[in-house]
Parts: structure tokens; C-alpha cells; sequence
């Protein structure tokens, strides 16, 4: 990490996480030097990807906040065929976690069908809590202030998909301009980010999307795709069955079918079978703990009713004692 533009008294501050994601082109990388206010990531009008891996840089703001910027390659392309790249390179640059996920979007292009693949592809990547952390960043301030439109306007008129989105994620969302030479302007639009960033983290209570997070969602995701998997092939093989019974024409061709999938099923009814052993197991041993912890209770019962017993006739015989001595004094 890289780039420090104002550091003062302000090592007490933690620093806070972003993550710039969308599709290649919207102005990510822009997005990112104009929240540094400096110029460390490249940025630049291209026909091919000019992002290829995650970068991070950070960097210490007037107001002593301390920003670590992460930005990425568009997620759909590594999607596919590299999930585990995409995540992994912002996982590894994240610290204590990520404050907020940038969703750069462009004024510049529709929304379009690539757009919406994007991010769905990081709602699957980092799962449904991803939606607490996001806000959408709208680049192309410049061109929207030359037709004279507004950021509201614009919303008013996109697409439905566009707004379901902007709806999961509580309508946050900010206009940046990033060609503008104003250093007022480009100061505000930063600091108008930073509240939004502020209002989001309160509501999460301060938690930051952590690692824990996303390995919790992976586990969950992986665990789904064994479940689906396994009820897709126990419906296949009863398809199978039945149309074996319905179909004697095609006997051979499925018996040949079945032969494959049945040492599958017979492994799966295994591990569940072992699964189900396990269980039994674990009951029978709790149940014979506590017989046994009934028992050892019985016996400390009664071995007190035993010392109540012993200590009232203790008691008894010392008065009749007492009565004697009385008795013996009052005669002599
Ligand atoms: N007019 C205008 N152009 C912008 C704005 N933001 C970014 N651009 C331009 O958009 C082009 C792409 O910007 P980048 O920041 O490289 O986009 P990116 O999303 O990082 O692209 P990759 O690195 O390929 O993923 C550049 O020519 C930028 O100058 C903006 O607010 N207004």
C-alpha cells in the first residue's frame, strides 16, 4: 500500500476499507484517485480491461481519515472461471474488513444485461450481507451537469432491474465527477461518499464485512450444492426406475444409465447411513450418562436421608441423656 497524502496527528485513527467494483470501463479506477486525491491507480479510456488485478493503495485525508482503496478487475470476466482469483485478491488486501463495496456504474452506458451480471456475480461471490455494505457509484457527473440533468432524474427514468438493486441496498447512492478540475467540487463529492459510508456503517453497527463473513457464505454455498446435487441424482435415479418398469424398450440403454449412477446413490445412502449410526450412537451414550448421573444422585440422596437419620437419633439420646443428669441431680 501506497501514497499517503496527510498524516498529522492522526495515528489514532483506524482505517477504514473500500472496495471499487463493476464492469471494466465505468470509472473505477478514476473513482478511486479522486477519493485518494491523488492519481495511483490507472486509469484511462480503452477498449480492452486496463484493470487486470486487485490493487490497493491508501492514503490519510484532511479530516485524519485513514482509506485503504481496493480496486478490481470487472468480477464478471473472473466470475466464471476464477471466482476464487477475484475474491481472494480482495480478501488477502482486507484487514479487519471492508467498510463499503463502491458499485461504480457509468451515466455514459445503459444499464445493460452485462451490467446486471456483474452484480449478481457479487452477490453470489460474497453472498446476500454484501447488500448492507453497497453503494452505488454513479461516474459521469460532468456529462449529466452538461444536460442539465440531475442525479434523481436520471434514477426516475432507469431501469426496473437497476432499481431493484438500488433498492437492496437501502437507495445509496452518489454522483461523481471525475474529470472536474474544482477542487471544491471534487472535495465534496468525497466527503458527500463518506457520509453515506458513515450512515451505512452505523446501521450495521459498526461491523465491517469481515472475512468470517465470506467464508461463512462460501461453506453455506458449498454445503447447498452438495444438497442439490445429491437430490438431483436420488430424482434421477427414480425417473429411472419407474421408466424402467413403464419401458421395457429401453431396458439395456438405462440399465446402462443406472449402473453409473448407482454407485454414487450407494455411497450417499453409505455416508448417510454412517451419518445415522453416528447419531444413534451419540443418543444411546448421552441416555447411558444419564442414567448413570441418576443413579450417583440416588445414592448422594440417600446417603443423606441415612446422616439425617443418624444425627435426629444423635439428638434424641443426648436429651434423654440430659433428662438422666437432671433426674440423678434432683435425687442426690
Ligand atoms: N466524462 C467522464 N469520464 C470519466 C469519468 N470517470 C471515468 N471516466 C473515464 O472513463 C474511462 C475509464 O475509466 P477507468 O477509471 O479506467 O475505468 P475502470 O472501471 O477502472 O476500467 P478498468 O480498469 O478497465 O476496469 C477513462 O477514460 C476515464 O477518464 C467521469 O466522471 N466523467
Amino acid at each position: 500500500m501506497e501514497g499517503s497524502s496527510f498524516e498529522g496527528d492522526c495515528e489514532f485513527y483506524s482505517p477504514q476499507t473500500i472496495v471499487l467494483v463493476g464492469r471494466k470501463g465505468n470509472g473505477k479506477s478514476a473513482t478511486g484517485n479522486n477519493i485518494l486525491g491523488t492519481k495511483l491507480f490507472r486509469s484511462e479510456r480503452s477498449s480492452s480491461v486496463v484493470t487486470t488485478t486487485c490493487e490497493s493503495k491508501s492514503t490519510t485525508l484532511k479530516d485524519c481519515r485513514k482509506i485503504n482503496v481496493i480496486d478490481t478487475p470487472e468480477a464478471e470476466i473472473l466470475g466464471s472461471c476464477a471466482d476464487t482469483k477475484f475474491t481472494e485478491g480482495i480478501i488477502n488486501m482486507v484487514g479487519d474488513g471492508i467498510h463499503a463495496f463502491l458499485v461504480v456504474l457509468s451515466i455514459r452506458s445503459r444499464f445493460s444485461t452485462e451490467e446486471e451480471a456483474v452484480i449478481r456475480s457479487l452477490l453470489k461471490l460474497f453472498g446476500g450481507k454484501i447488500c448492507n455494505y453497497m453503494i452505488f457509484v454513479f461516474t459521469g457527473g460532468d456529462l449529466l451537469e452538461k444536460d442539465d440533468e440531475t442525479l434523481q432524474g436520471f434514477l426516475h427514468d432507469c431501469p426496473e432491474k437497476l432499481k431493484e438493486f438500488l433498492r437492496l441496498c437501502e437507495n445509496r447512492c452518489v454522483l461523481f465527477d471525475n474529470k472536474t478540475e474544482d477542487q471544491t467540487k471534487r472535495s465534496d463529492q468525497v466527503e458527500k461518499l463518506f457520509s453515506v459510508v458513515d450512515i451505512m456503517s452505523r446501521k450495521n453497527d459498526w461491523k465491517l464485512y469481515t472475512i468470517e463473513m465470506f467464508t461463512e457464505w462460501k461453506k453455506e454455498t458449498m454445503e447447498q450444492a452438495e444438497n442439490s446435487q445429491a437430490l438431483k441424482e436420488s430424482k434421477q435415479f427414480n425417473e429411472l426406475e419407474v421408466s424402467m418398469r413403464t419401458d421395457p424398450m429401453h431396458n439395456g440403454q438405462l440399465k446402462r444409465i443406472i449402473e453409473m449412477v448407482e454407485p454414487k446413490m450407494n455411497e450417499r445412502t453409505l455416508s448417510l447411513e454412517r451419518q445415522l449410526a453416528e447419531e444413534r450412537a451419540a443418543r444411546l451414550k448421552a441416555e447411558e450418562d444419564a442414567t448413570v448421573a441418576q443413579q450417583k444422585s440416588d445414592e448422594e440422596i440417600r446417603y443423606i436421608r441415612e446422616q439425617i437419620e443418624i444425627a435426629t437419633k444423635s439428638r434424641r439420646a443426648l436429651r434423654n441423656l440430659s433428662e438422666i443428669k437432671n433426674a440423678l441431680c434432683v435425687i442426690l
